[in-house]
């Protein structure tokens, strides 16, 4: 079946677009801007391919192919718009510190990573360049080494973390509006960041521990012990970080309403655990953890909880 049609970009750049990390997030975005527009950036090994190849199975069930051309590994990089940073959170400072000097000192970089703290790092290793953040809640998977699923349709929100960003704001978000995803502005984008993590402190390990979907950790009496203390942590956490912070019944009824609307998912985490691959533990419960140390507030339900998740994929 062919792909719907885009509208035509337009701008100096050709409406060129570079994506680091060909996983689930990058192959939606790829296929889903403008065709002939879009390059990935190789791990330091040059690829098995010249291109990345993969059907993407659309949210309304019909799949379309993709062909995604690799950057030449020992060419410079293609002049573009934007560059999507679509690793991991762990991946993407080393993955950026390997290819920036390749990059154009003006080239906005637009962060996806789930969880906070490696958006800070990132931003504060390259202040000098325009770094934004996006708070995405599309939802894809890579079942197979040659399928992306699109699972849910969402909304992703841009944000600017450095100074230089700000400016640009405007013209990425209407570069990344001419794929079929839903792109916004987001002025503040901190308290977004913010909002995620909470939905990702409050979902992911209970699922990971409990090893079950989203919905069915509500009633699980482990879940029901940890989530009004976690919950109130978060809410001390967030107020003593100067953010606009909801009562902890109020942050509870946030995390539970996703988990409901979400109640058949695997959630990131557990999906990385049944994998026997690293979770974002890191940048999520152990990021908020490591910010009430910083502060001296003890958050215990947050570290016990990041413990636990590292202890899964530890041994
Ligand atoms: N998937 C989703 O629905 C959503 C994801 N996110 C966030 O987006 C981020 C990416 O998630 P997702 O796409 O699911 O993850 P994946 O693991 O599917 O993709 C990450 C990709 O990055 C690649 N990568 C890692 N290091 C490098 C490097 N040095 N150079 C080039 N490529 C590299 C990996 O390659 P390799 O496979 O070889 O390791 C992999 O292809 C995460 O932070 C996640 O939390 C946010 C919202 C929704
Ligand atoms: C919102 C939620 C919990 C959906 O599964 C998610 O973002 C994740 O799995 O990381």
């Amino acid at each position: 079946m062919a792909a719907p049609r885009h509208q035509e970009a337009t701008s100096a750049s050709g409406g060129f677009t570079l994506i680091l990390g060909a996983g689930a997030i990058g192959r939606l975005w790829a296929a889903s801007l403008p065709p002939q527009r879009v390059r990935f950036i190789p791990r330091d090994t040059v690829p098995a391919a010249r291109c990345c190849e993969y059907r993407l199975q659309a949210a309304d069930g019909n799949q379309y192919p993709a062909s995604i051309p690799y950057c030449e590994t020992a060419q410079p990089l293609p002049r573009a718009d934007c560059l999507l940073v679509t690793t991991k959170a762990a991946d993407a400072l080393p993955a950026l510190e390997r290819h920036i000097t390749r990059l154009p000192r003006d080239i906005p970089v637009v962060l996806f990573q789930n969880g906070m703290g490696s958006q800070q790092r990132i931003a504060a290793r390259w202040p000098e360049r325009p770094i934004l953040a996006a708070v995405t809640t599309e939802g894809a998977n890579n079942p197979s080494a040659h399928l992306t699923i699109h699972a849910g349709r969402g909304q992703t929100s841009i944000g600017s973390l450095t100074p230089n960003a700000e400016h640009c704001l405007p013209t990425v978000v209407r570069h990344l509006q001419n794929s079929r995803l839903r792109v916004f502005p987001e002025p503040e984008i901190h308290q977004r960041l913010w909002q995620k993590l909470i939905v990702n402190a409050g979902i992911n390990p209970f699922t990971a521990l409990l090893n079950c979907v989203n919905g069915d950790i509500l009633a699980h009496p482990f879940y029901l012990q940890h989530i009004d203390p976690l919950c109130q942590e978060l809410h001390q956490l967030m107020a003593r970080e100067g953010l606009n912070s909801p009562s902890a019944d109020a942050l509870r009824e946030t995390i539970e309403t996703v988990a409901r609307a979400t109640a058949l998912n695997t959630s990131s985490m557990r999906a990385d655990v049944l994998k026997n691959r690293p979770t974002e533990i890191d940048y999520i419960n152990g990021y908020v953890a490591s910010r009430g140390e910083a502060l001296n507030l003890e958050l215990a339900t947050n570290r016990m909880l990041a413990e636990r998740v590292r202890a899964l994929t530890h041994c």
